[in-house]
């Protein structure tokens, strides 16, 4: 199965945060979220993965090559939406599309005007004059419309209203059609990935804490309830993390099995949400780090 994103100990430092030798590999053919708390890379891995931000050590490859030697024709391959609008202001959306055009090999101006319909955006007016939502429309619009293989997107359904977000995610569903593409995007939105993520990708403090499949994920680990009074040095250990209330604990377990075997019918078993397996993953790996 061929990588379209391949990170090789990917290194990148700034004054507080760094990524420090990671990696990472996207494969073709499915859509992969990538989910974290604020500030914790999101953005930063999104624009090492575009040549955006050149890292200190370590190889990204797209499509199994180099951005030295192939920049043109990689970014030729993408669809990119980031999450802040990256045009020159003052230009209207006609006006963008004229100059993005020819920078792509395969550009379709009757399925940009088809975007452009079905999304009801104004080709004549300036873009400092869209809403948020609009300029988040017309950057996916103009994404989409060059038959990318592969679509990266940076919050895609931030600012976008509840009923144009699912009609989205049934555009990618629909892209998704063509068994070569594949999505990658970071989201907040964990219900999106629910929907139709194939695999998650988890990061905390510039750290990959997982990258598994969406269905695998949701067997593997398990939300337990109960009473505080079942707690000890030897139980505790069964779990990832243990959030306690003045009573009660939830917590999160990658074996299910034992705790049932352990603690019978004094606890309750439940199907973990991505933000329980979130929460509760992000907290173990704040603990380790405290250590
Ligand atoms: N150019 C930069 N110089 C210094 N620090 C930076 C720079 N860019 C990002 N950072 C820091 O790197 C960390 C990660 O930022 P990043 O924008 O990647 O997070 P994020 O996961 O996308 O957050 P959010 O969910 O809030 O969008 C933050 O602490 C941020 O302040």
């Amino acid at each position: 199965m061929n990588n379209v994103i391949e990170l090789r100990s990917i290194s990148k430092e700034f004054k507080e945060f760094s990524f420090d030798s990671i990696d990472l590999q996207i494969k073709q053919g499915y859509t992969t979220g990538l989910i974290g708390a604020n500030g914790t890379g999101k953005t930063t891995l999104i624009k090492l993965i575009m040549n955006l931000l050149k890292p200190d050590e370590g190889e990204v490859r797209l499509f199994g090559l180099d951005y030295a030697t192939h920049e043109k024709s990689i970014k030729d391959r993408i669809g990119f939406v980031f999450d802040s609008n990256i045009f020159y202001e003052s230009l209207k959306l006609k006006d963008i599309s004229r100059i993005i055009a020819p920078a792509y090999t395969q550009w379709d101006s009757d399925q940009f005007q088809a975007y452009v319909d079905r999304f009801e955006l104004p080709l004549n007016k300036p873009i400092k004059h869209f809403s948020k939502g609009m300029q988040m429309k017309a950057s996916i619009a103009l994404a989409l419309s060059h038959h990318a293989e592969l679509i990266i997107m940076d919050e895609p359904t931030a600012g976008l209203d509840p009923t144009f977000r699912r009609e989205l995610l049934d555009i990618f569903q629909e892209e998704m059609l063509n068994e070569n593409r594949s999505i990658f995007f970071s989201t907040h939105t964990t219900s999106d990935l629910e929907r139709f993520a194939d695999y998650i990708v988890l990061i905390d403090q510039g750290e990959i804490l997982f990258h598994e499949r969406m269905d695998e994920l949701q067997e593997k680990y398990v939300l337990v309830k109960g009473s505080n009074e079942l707690l000890d040095r030897d139980t505790e250990a069964y779990f990832v993390h243990i959030e306690r209330t003045q009573n009660l604990f939830q917590a999160l377990t990658t074996d299910p099995a034992q705790v049932q075997q352990v603690f019978g019918e004094y606890v309750v078993l439940e199907k973990a949400s991505l933000d329980d397996i979130m929460f509760h993953m992000k907290a173990a790996h704040r603990q380790q780090l405290n250590k």
